[in-house]
């Protein structure tokens, strides 16, 4: 038995009417909250991840305290990799750090396969928890994109200008497309196996692509990216698509076959719009901006729902992850506000 949900969300994605415009926040499940915080004293993300009722009750917190239109399940871009022969570790203030980084194309042969009920059966337990009994908003289900698990693999950690990834990918394209080929299947693999647990829309993290131009995204990323989504369009669900200081290549992913393009706060929308992106556009505030009194953020929201709303298919969200010294109340104020605000303006 599935509960009904709010689907303001969904339609939005699809590009459909709705009544008020939908939000939710990256990362909203934690960071800020203290309840999270409290369970975050006494168990990493790995052991939460690793309990599906905790894990569940961590993706449910920001939806029941912040009202938002849309869940997104408590896990990290990490947590597949293990599946592949990595060993990821998520160390606190640095980031996840890999101790058998990628290397070489014997390294890249080397990357096991992901059977998701095997590896990662924590992940789907949550995922039918939260669906079948817990929510009452659709649950976006997520994973790494390659360029950015590639990232992580190749460098071991955290980087600022991803030199050991752009050497590794125009030194040994080979090694490169087996590698994209590799990340392509795993993720084929491993979002369908969150949609058939229950999740009702996906969203591929390419955080660190915008660190590439137009013309190496097309030959070294678009062809991969072309067959996931191309794959995942078969199961029916909205497939958005998120980068930061990747506005260059909003046109790029506007020609993907996927549903909503995530903007980051560098972009207006409405150019966004008038640049040629035509499918739903999801953010765009700055983060940032939540640590201002509450009239900029007031101000800065009305100017992006005035554009987001311009057309059908907007969802309201940030240009990137919620900062934990952002404070609860703010982000449930913020919701409310852009609920009623927009209710307003589209029932005119
Ligand atoms: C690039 C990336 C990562 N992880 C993620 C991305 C893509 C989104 C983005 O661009 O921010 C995605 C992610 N990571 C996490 C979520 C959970 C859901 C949510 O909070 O909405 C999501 C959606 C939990 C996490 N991921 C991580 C934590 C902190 C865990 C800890 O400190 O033990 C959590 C709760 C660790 C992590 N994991 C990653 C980084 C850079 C860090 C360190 C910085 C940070 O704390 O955010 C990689």
């Amino acid at each position: 038995m599935t509960k009904p949900i709010n689907e303001t969300f969904l339609k939005a994605a699809r590009g459909e009417k709705t009544d008020h415009v939908p939000v939710w926040y990256m990362r909203q499940a934690g960071r800020s909250q203290p309840e999270y915080r409290e369970i975050k004293e006494k168990y990493s993300l790995f052991e939460i991840t690793h309990q599906p009722e905790l894990c569940a009750y961590v993706t449910r917190l920001p939806v029941e305290q912040y009202n938002v239109d849309a869940a997104i399940l408590y896990k990290d871009i990490m947590t597949p990799l293990p599946a592949m022969g990595m060993e990821v570790e998520i160390k606190s203030g640095i980031g996840p750090v890999i101790d058998n980084p990628i290397q070489s194309l014997a390294d890249v042969e080397k990357l096991g396969e992901i059977h998701p009920e095997e590896d990662v059966p924590y992940v789907l337990d949550t995922i039918k928890l939260l669906t079948t009994e817990q929510l009452n908003v659709p649950l976006i289900g997520f994973s790494g994109a390659p360029f950015t698990l590639a990232s992580y693999m190749i460098e071991g950690g955290p980087s600022k200008n991803y030199n050991k990834t752009k050497a590794f990918m125009y030194a040994e394209p080979k090694a490169w497309f087996a590698l994209m080929e590799k990340l392509g299947d795993m993720i084929i693999t491993y979002v369908k196996s969150q949609i058939n647990a229950g999740a009702k829309a996906i969203q591929i993290f390419d955080s660190w692509v915008g660190a590439l131009n137009v013309e190496d995204y097309r030959y070294f990323i678009k062809p991969v990216m072309n067959r996931i989504f191309a794959s995942l369009k078969e199961e029916n669900v909205p497939l958005i698509m998120f980068g930061v200081g990747a506005s260059h290549l909003a046109l790029e992913w506007n020609d993907l076959p996927l549903d909503v393009v995530g903007l980051d706060w560098r972009l207006p929308i409405s150019q966004a719009r008038e640049m040629g992106v035509n499918k739903t556009v999801q953010g765009n505030l700055d983060p940032a901006v939540l640590l201002a009194p509450w009239e900029v953020i007031e101000e800065k929201t009305k100017a992006i729902l005035d554009q987001g709303m311009a057309q059908n298919g907007y969802i309201f969200n940030l240009g990137h992850g919620v900062f934990p010294s952002v404070k609860p109340e703010t982000l449930k104020r913020l919701a409310s506000f852009i609920h009623e605000y927009s209710a307003s303006k589209l029932s005119r």
